[in-house]
């Protein structure tokens, strides 16, 4: 089963919310939980424990791993391999991209069969060029795993090559990959590829939208970079059954007691489920 048919099955019977993973010094010191491989061990339990049954799908960040070298990805690989006994969906947030030789050699490393990591998605960044990226849409594609191309991001900086004109084609940047990845997934007749389109770009989506043709848009921005669930109604009110909401930060705002965590993520898990269904959203964030 492909991985845009594996999101829509959790979608619909847990939610369609992304758990973001993040176990930044910030995080770690906020909860408690030492800067080193033990502190992130711990949030990343806790962070499970405390959705458990609420939340179908995980996106750890892996610079938040990376840092603490070998010793960390250990605790990347703890983690999914964690996720995936719970049977939740992993989203590997590393935005690879590069030369297609290299970008075969992150494919191995992420998605292939043989991959240590094993994910279900990558995130991945399109710079070098859309084809550059084929080695890992193709394993995606055979191996039934899911990518996110990076279109507009939900950082600030991001806009002035993400909508700067492409040379004889009467589009952005963003949407130019848009329409390659529309094109990549009807050629393959499967959705392969996503986009990432930040929550925080508001209603100047509907073009970006549009040309998704469907394919899945993972929407980070929610929370702790101003998003509001509320937001998503005027940027992705036609992308309802294809959005992933996503949030890291905001999740641990209130605190790391398990009670508290647990009613956060029920909360933006609900949020996420009214917004796929089209019922509204309840409260503010
Ligand atoms: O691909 C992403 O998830 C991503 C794309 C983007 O445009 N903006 C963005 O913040 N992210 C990721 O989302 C996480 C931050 O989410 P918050 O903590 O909820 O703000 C980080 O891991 C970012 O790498």
């Amino acid at each position: 089963m492909d991985f845009a048919t594996r999101f829509h099955n959790v979608a619909d019977t847990i939610s369609p919310f992304c758990l973001g993973i993040d176990p930044s010094t910030a995080l770690l010191d906020a909860a408690g939980l030492p800067d080193d491989c033990q502190g992130v061990r711990s949030f990343c339990e806790r962070l499970l424990q405390a959705s458990d049954g609420l939340n179908s799908i995980i996106k750890p960040q892996i610079a938040y791993f990376e840092r603490f070298g070998a010793d960390g990805l250990l605790e990347l690989k703890r983690l999914v391999d964690m996720a995936r006994e719970k049977g939740l969906l992993v989203i590997m947030d590393a935005k690879r991209g590069d030369i297609d030789s290299t970008c075969a050699a992150y494919a191995q490393a992420y998605l292939g069969p043989k991959s240590y990591f094993n994910a279900d998605a990558l995130t991945v960044n399109a710079y070098m060029g859309f084809g550059s990226l084929l080695p890992i849409l193709d394993v995606a594609a055979e191996y039934g795993k899911g990518i996110f191309v990076v279109l507009m991001s939900s950082n600030p900086e991001g806009a002035p090559i993400q909508t700067a004109l492409v040379q004889d084609a009467e589009t952005t940047v963003a949407g130019f990959l848009a329409e390659q990845i529309a094109a990549f997934n009807i050629r393959k007749e499967q959705k392969v590829i996503g986009g990432v389109l930040g929550a925080t770009i508001g209603d100047r989506l509907a073009d970006m939208v549009a040309r998704m043709d469907n394919g899945l848009i993972l929407a980070p921005g929610i929370g702790h970079q101003g998003a509001t669930f509320a937001d998503l109604e005027a940027a992705f009110c036609d992308a309802r059954r294809t959005l992933v909401p996503t949030m890291a930060r905001g999740i641990v705002r209130e605190g790391f007691s398990g009670n508290v965590l647990r009613a956060i993520v029920h909360e933006k898990s609900a949020q996420a489920r009214s917004f796929r269904n089209g019922e509204g959203i309840v409260a503010a964030t």
